[in-house]
This record gives C-alpha cells, structure tokens and sequence, in this order.
C-alpha cells in the first residue's frame, strides 16, 4: 500500500510534468538572463581593453613579456619598456605574428630606459604620454630580486633594489599621473609579490622594497579614488621565469640560479591571464598565490609569534644547509 501511493506520488511529480508545467518558462526564463549577463559581462571586459593604451614596465621577459602578449591579442595598444632595445623590438616582430581572433590589433610602441635612472625615467614617462596622447592602464611590472644575508650585504645593494623595485616604479607612476587626473580616468597596477605581505628570510632588500611598493600604492590608492583613478596592487607567489637568476647577491653579483620555488612555479601565461582580468574587474589589491603563502600572510597579521617562530625555523634550516 505504502510502495503504490509513493510511486503515485513520483509520477505525479515526474521531471516530464514539471517540464510541462508552468516551470517551463521560469527554468527558460532564467537561462536566458543568465547567458545574456554573462554575454553583457564578457562585452564589457573586452571594451575595457580593446583599444585602450597599456604600458607594461620589463616588457622583455618573464610576466611583463607574457602580459604583454595577453594584452595584445586583447586588442590593447601596447607600449612597452625595457632596458634591452634589440630583445624589445625582436619582441614586437613576434607579436605582430599572434593570430587575434576577431578583434582589432596594434603595434605595440616601444620606450627604452632604465628604472634605477630617475631622470631617464622622467624623460620615457614624456616619451610614453606622446605615444597617444594619454595612458589608460600602467602595469609597473619590472623588478629584480635578492639573495643574502643581512650580516653580508652592502648598503648598497638594499638601495639598488630599492632603486629599480621602488623609487623608479613610483617616479614613472608620479610622471603619468596628472594626465590620468586630468582626463578622471586611468587604472596604476603595481606587480608586488607575496613577499609584499611577509618577509621570509634572506630576501631582505626585495622583501623590503615590495613592502615599501604596498605601502605607497595604499596611499595612492586612497587619494586619487575621488580624481577617478583606480591602483591595483596584485601580489603574486613563485612563477617559473628568470627572476632567481636575475636577482643580486649581497656582494651585488648576480646569483645566476634557478631556483626550484622558482622553476615549480606558476606559469607565467597563467598569471599574465589572471593580470588581464584583475585589471578587466578593476580589482584593487590580489592575492595570487597558493594555500601555504596565504595562510603564511594570515598568520602574520593574526598571531604575529607563530609567524616569527616559523621563519627563524626557515632561516635556521637553510642556513643548515648552506653551509652542509
Ligand atoms: N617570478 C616570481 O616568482 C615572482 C615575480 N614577481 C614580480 O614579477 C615582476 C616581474 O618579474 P619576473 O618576470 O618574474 O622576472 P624577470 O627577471 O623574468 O623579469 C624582470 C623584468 O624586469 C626588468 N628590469 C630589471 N631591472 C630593470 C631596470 N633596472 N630597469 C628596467 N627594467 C628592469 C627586466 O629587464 P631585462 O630583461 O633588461 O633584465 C625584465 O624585463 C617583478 O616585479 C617581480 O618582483 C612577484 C612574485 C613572484
Ligand atoms: C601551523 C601552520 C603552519 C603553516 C605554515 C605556513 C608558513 C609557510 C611559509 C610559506 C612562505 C611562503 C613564501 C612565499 C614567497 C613567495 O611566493 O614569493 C614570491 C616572490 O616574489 C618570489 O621571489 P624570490 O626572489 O624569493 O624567488
């Protein structure tokens, strides 16, 4: 008796009588907003893109060459800085090759300077605004890192990094400002690191000058909202590009290794894509890292011991095995 009401009651329910039913053009209904919202938000994140003028700082490797070529087959008009004048404009050739889908490309100007020169840097940002007339998006990519101990560097070295890690991201970015003030309009990205939220033993110059980065694009962030500019700051963990080989030792030689946090990194297409949406989302301040790292960053805000007690751990073993 139970079993034949219960099976009355599952046929009277049955998927096909509510398909029938009055459900029909609710479930349609819905689809259909659902697909038109998303077809409205994909339009509006390749507008914000298409055709708008990008500058990516350290255009010639790594994240910045990969930004670069995200950005442009997204149709933004490119200008690109880097030291080396002969890898950027190989660079350029390569990208005009990159097949675009439907959207319409540009060929990427090019500017060349050195961001420890505050004075070449002043000079590009005018050479940057004559490019258009004005700049949309600024990606102060460009960086170097650091390997030592603080008993074994020169001070030097700590105002090298800070040099092209800080003060010249921030000349550049103080530069193109008033025009984006100006027009009420422009997006300042800033590429952290992690290592802008903790610091991990024997990174002490770039931890710092990444710390110092956070800092002042705060502050900017919050006094130039009501001019209509927005700043990003996005603070990503290891990726697989030169940047360990690049970094400078505490005597200021290059280290000239890859390292294996470096090598096991992310790829860096991966975290170029994920730069074009936060800069499509007009986020303000990312976390692109893993679980370690961002319970390392929750850590240090939340019982700041514990955090202490771990990296003097850290900086113990691998003292350990430097030395073994
Ligand atoms: N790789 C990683 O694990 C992580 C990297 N980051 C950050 O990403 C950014 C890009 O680094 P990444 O691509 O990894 O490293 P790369 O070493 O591959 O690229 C660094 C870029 O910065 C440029 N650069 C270095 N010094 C100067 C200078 N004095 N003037 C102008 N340009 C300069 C380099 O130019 P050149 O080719 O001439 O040397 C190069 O284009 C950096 O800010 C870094 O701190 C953040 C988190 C993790
Ligand atoms: C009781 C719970 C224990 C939880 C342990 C959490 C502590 C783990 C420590 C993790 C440290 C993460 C460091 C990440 C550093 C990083 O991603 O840096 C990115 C860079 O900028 C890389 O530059 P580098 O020159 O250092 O290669």
């Amino acid at each position: 008796m139970v079993l034949q009401s219960v099976r009355r009651g599952i046929s009277k329910y049955s998927g096909m009588d509510l398909m029938s039913g009055s459900l029909t053009p609710l479930v349609l209904g819905s689809l259909g907003v659902l697909m038109l919202y998303r077809l409205l938000q994909r339009l509006r994140r390749r507008a914000s893109v298409q055709d708008a003028v990008v500058v990516i700082t350290g255009a010639t490797s790594g994240l910045g060459k990969e930004c670069a070529r995200v950005f442009h087959v997204a149709g933004a008009k490119l200008i690109l800085c880097g030291r080396n004048r002969e890898v950027l404009e190989e660079f350029v050739q390569e990208l005009g090759t990159l097949a675009s889908g439907k959207q319409k490309i540009h060929t990427p100007s090019t500017v060349i300077f050195d961001l420890s020169d505050l004075e070449a840097v002043t000079c590009a940002a005018e050479e940057i605004l004559k490019c258009h007339g004005h700049v949309d998006v600024l990606i102060n990519n460009a960086g170097i890192s650091f390997r030592g101990n603080i008993l074994n560097t020169h001070i030097n070295v700590h105002k090298e990094v800070m040099d092209i890690n800080y003060f010249g991201p921030i000349a550049l970015t103080q530069a193109i400002l008033p025009s984006m003030v100006q027009r009420r309009s422009g997006q300042v990205v800033v590429i952290s690191s992690v290592q802008g939220k903790i610091s991990i033993p024997f990174r002490s110059a770039y931890a710092a000058s990444k710390h110092a980065t956070q800092a002042y694009f705060d502050c900017l962030r919050a006094e130039v909202e009501q001019h209509g500019v927005e700043v990003c700051v996005v603070s990503p963990g290891y990726i697989r590009t030169s940047l360990s080989l690049n970094a400078v030792t505490g005597d200021g030689s290059k280290y000239g290794l890859l390292d294996k946090n470096t090598a096991e990194g992310r790829d860096p297409r991966e975290v170029a894509v994920a730069v074009l949406r936060i800069v499509q989302g007009r986020q303000k301040d990312v976390l692109l890292a893993g679980l370690l790292p961002t319970l390392a960053v929750y850590i240090r805000t939340l019982c700041p011991p514990l955090f202490f007690r771990l990296m003097a751990a850290r900086a113990r073993k691998e003292q350990k095995s430097k030395g073994s």
